[in-house]
C-alpha cells in the first residue's frame, strides 16, 4: 500500500470526483457511512454519541454521522463552533440538513470544556483530518485537551485533531488521544512513527470509495497482505533441498549460545535447503542438540577466531557473537573478502560501530537490521524518527546497503530512498532473541532467491506476522523468541492459501 502525503490524499480525492461521476459531497456521506457501520458494528445501536466538528470537511463528515447515527436511533449531540461555523460548502450542506433532523442536540464548542462527562457516552472527534496544519489553538484546544482528560472511548475521524498527516507535531501541541481512528482509504506516515502513532489508538482503514485508478509515485509504503502476496514465491513440486540454497548462520560464543540456536532454527523453520552454524566449538554440543538439522562449522574455541568463506552460500553474521578483538579482526577480514550481499545484525553491527571504516567494505546490496540503539552507535543519535528514517535513507543510498530499521513499526529502507514500513508484530517481540530469529529468517529467504528488498520485506512482515500468532496463544508478556519460531509454519501455510 503506498502511503501519501495530505497533498497527494486530496488530489486522490479530487481525482474521484473527476474520474468516478461521484460529487465530493457523495465521497462525504460514503466516508460517513463507513463510520457509521463500523461503530454500530463495534458499539451496538441505540447508543449515546457526542461529536466534536471543525470547520473543514473532516468537521462535514462528523455532521453526516451525527445525522446518520440519529436516523438510526442513536442519541446524539453535535459541537460546533458557532461564530464561524463551517467553511467548506460540502460541511455547510450537512449543516443545513443537521437542522432538518428532529432531536439532535447542538452545542457551541466554547461550552465543551464545561461539560462533565457521562460514562455511556462515545465521543466523536470530527474536528480536524487532513487538511490540518501547524498547530490547535483557541477553543479548539481547550476541547481537545478537556476531551483527553475524559475516560470514555474517543474515536477519531480520518486522522486524530491535532495531528498533521505527515510530519511530527509541533513540540507541545494538543492533540487528541483516541482509542480508535477511522482512517479513509490508507494510513497516513504519521501513524506509523512513535511519537505521533500513540495518538491513534487502533486503526481501522475504512474503504470510502475513492478510485483504484489514483496513481501518485510514493517513496514510503506499508507492508500488508496483498503487498506481501505479491512477493511470496510458492514452492514448486519438482525441488529438492538444492534448490533452497544454502545458509551460514556466523553466531554465538561461550555463554551466548541461545542467540544462535534461535537464528539458525529461524533459518531451518524458514525453508533454507541446508543450514551450517559457524560457531566456537564451545557451542558444538548445544547447536548440535538443539539444531540436528543443521551442520556445524567449528570456528574458534571459545568465540570465533576466523569466518568460513561461505562461497555460493547467504551469510547471515551477529547473534550472540561477541566483540572479542580475534573476533572483529574475523569480521574485518571476512568483509575484505567477501562480494556476495550478507545480513548483518547485532554484535556484528557493534563491531562495525567500533571501526566505522569497516561500513565501507560491507558488500553492496548486503542488508543491516539494527535495532534504535545499534543504529544510534553506528550514525550516531537522531532528534526523532523522522529525522532517522532521512539519516537511514541518506546512509542506504551512501552505502548502497539496505537496513531494517526494527521498532514498533520496523521500516525496511531501500538505497533507492523507500521506506516500507511494517504493519505486523506487537509489544511481546520487544525481547531478547526476536532479533536473532530475525536474521536467521532473512539470512534463509536470501539463500532461497529471495532479492535482498523482497527478503527483507517478507522477513520483517513473515517475523511480525509469526509474532502476532504467538502472542494470541501465550500473552504478549509470556511469549517467547522460541514461540515466535513455532508459528513461522502456520504463516507460512496462510501463505500458501493466499490468505
Ligand atoms: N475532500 C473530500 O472529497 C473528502 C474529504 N473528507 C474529509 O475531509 C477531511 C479534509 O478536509 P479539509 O481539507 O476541509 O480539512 P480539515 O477538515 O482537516 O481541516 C481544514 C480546516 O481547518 C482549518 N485549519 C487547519 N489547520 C488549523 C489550525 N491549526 N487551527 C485552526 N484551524 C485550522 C482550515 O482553515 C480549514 O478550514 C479529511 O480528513 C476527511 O475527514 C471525507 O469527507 C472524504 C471526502
Ligand atoms: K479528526
Amino acid at each position: 500500500m503506498k502511503i501519501y502525503s495530505a497533498g497527494q490524499i486530496r488530489n486522490w480525492d479530487s481525482f474521484t470526483v473527476q474520474n468516478e461521476g461521484i460529487t465530493s459531497l457523495q465521497l462525504m456521506e460514503s466516508a460517513a457511512q463507513a463510520c457509521t457501520s463500523w461503530l454500530e458494528s463495534r458499539f451496538g445501536i441505540h447508543k449515546k454519541y457526542c461529536i466534536l466538528c471543525g470547520p473543514g470537511n473532516n468537521g462535514g463528515d462528523g455532521l453526516a454521522i451525527a445525522r446518520l447515527l440519529r436516523f438510526r436511533g442513536a442519541e446524539v449531540t453535535v459541537c460546533a463552533e458557532m461564530r464561524t461555523l463551517f467553511k467548506t460548502p460540502d460541511a455547510l450542506t450537512n449543516w443545513k440538513e443537521i437542522q432538518q433532523v428532529p432531536s439532535i442536540d447542538c452545542i457551541d464548542l466554547k461550552e465543551f470544556s464545561e461539560i462533565v462527562p457521562a460514562g455511556d457516552v462515545i465521543y466523536i472527534d470530527a474536528l480536524f483530518g487532513s487538511g490540518f496544519k501547524d498547530q490547535i489553538s483557541g477553543v479548539y484546544k481547550e476541547a481537545v485537551l478537556h476531551l483527553n482528560t475524559f475516560d470514555n472511548i474517543k474515536v477519531s475521524i480520518d486522522i486524530p485533531s491535532g495531528l498533521s498527516a505527515d510530519s511530527l507535531a509541533v513540540e507541545g501541541s494538543a492533540i487528541l488521544r483516541a482509542d480508535h481512528t477511522l482512517t479513509f482509504q490508507s494510513l497516513k506516515k504519521s501513524f506509523l512513527h512513535p511519537e505521533t502513532g500513540i495518538f491513534c489508538g487502533k486503526i481501522h482503514i475504512l474503504d470510502i470509495g475513492l478510485s483504484m485508478a489514483f496513481d501518485e509515485p510514493a517513496n514510503d509504503f506499508a507492508i500488508d497482505k496483498t503487498f506481501i502476496g505479491q512477493r511470496y514465491n510458492k514452492r514448486n513440486d519438482f525441488s529438492h533441498k538444492g534448490s533452497f540454497g544454502k545458509s551460514l548462520i556466523v553466531a554465538g560464543s561461550y555463554g551466548k549460545m541461545g542467540a544462535a540456536v534461535l537464528a539458525v532454527r529461524a533459518a531451518l523453520k524458514t525453508g533454507s535447503g541446508i543450514t551450517v552454524a559457524a560457531s566456537p566449538t564451545s557451542g558444538y554440543n548445544i547447536m548440535q542438540t538443539s539444531c540436528p538439522e543443521a551442520m556445524f562449522e567449528s570456528a574458534g574455541e571459545n568465540h570465533l577466531t576466523s569466518i568460513p568463506g561461505g562461497e555460493e552460500m547467504a551469510v547471515g553474521i551477529g547473534p550472540g557473537l561477541g566483540t572479542h578483538s580475534e573476533t572483529a579482526a574475523a569480521l574485518a577480514n571476512f568483509l575484505q573478502n567477501r562480494r556476495e550481499a550478507i545480513v548483518l545484525d547485532a554484535d556484528a553491527l557493534n563491531i562495525l560501530a567500533a571501526s566505522p571504516e569497516l561500513l565501507r567494505a560491507v558488500p553492496p546490496g548486503s542488508i543491516i537490521t539494527p535495532h534504535p540503539k545499534e543504529f544510534e552507535r553506528l550514525f550516531g543519535k537522531s532528534a526523532d524518527s523522522f529525522a532517522k528514517l532521512k539519516l537511514a535513507r541518506q546512509q542506504a543510498s551512501d552505502l548502497n546497503i539496505y537496513f531494517v530499521l526494527k521498532d514498533h513499526n520496523t521500516q525496511v529502507v531501500t538505497p533507492e530512498g523507500n521506506v516500507y514500513y511494517n504493519t505486523t508484530g506487537n509489544a511481546g517481540m520487544a525481547k531478547g532473541g526476536s532479533g536473532d530469529v530475525l536474521l536467521g529468517i532473512i539470512t534463509a529467504l536470501v539463500a532461497q532467491k529471495y532479492g535482498p528488498e523482497d527478503a527483507a520485506l517478507l522477513g520483517v512482515w513473515l517475523h511480525g506476522r509469526a509474532g502476532d500468532l504467538a502472542a494470541k496463544k501465550h500473552s504478549q508478556e509470556a511469549m517467547l523468541a522460541t514461540d515466535l519460531i513455532d508459528e513461522i509454519g502456520t504463516v507460512f501455510l496462510s501463505l500458501a492459501e493466499g490468505v
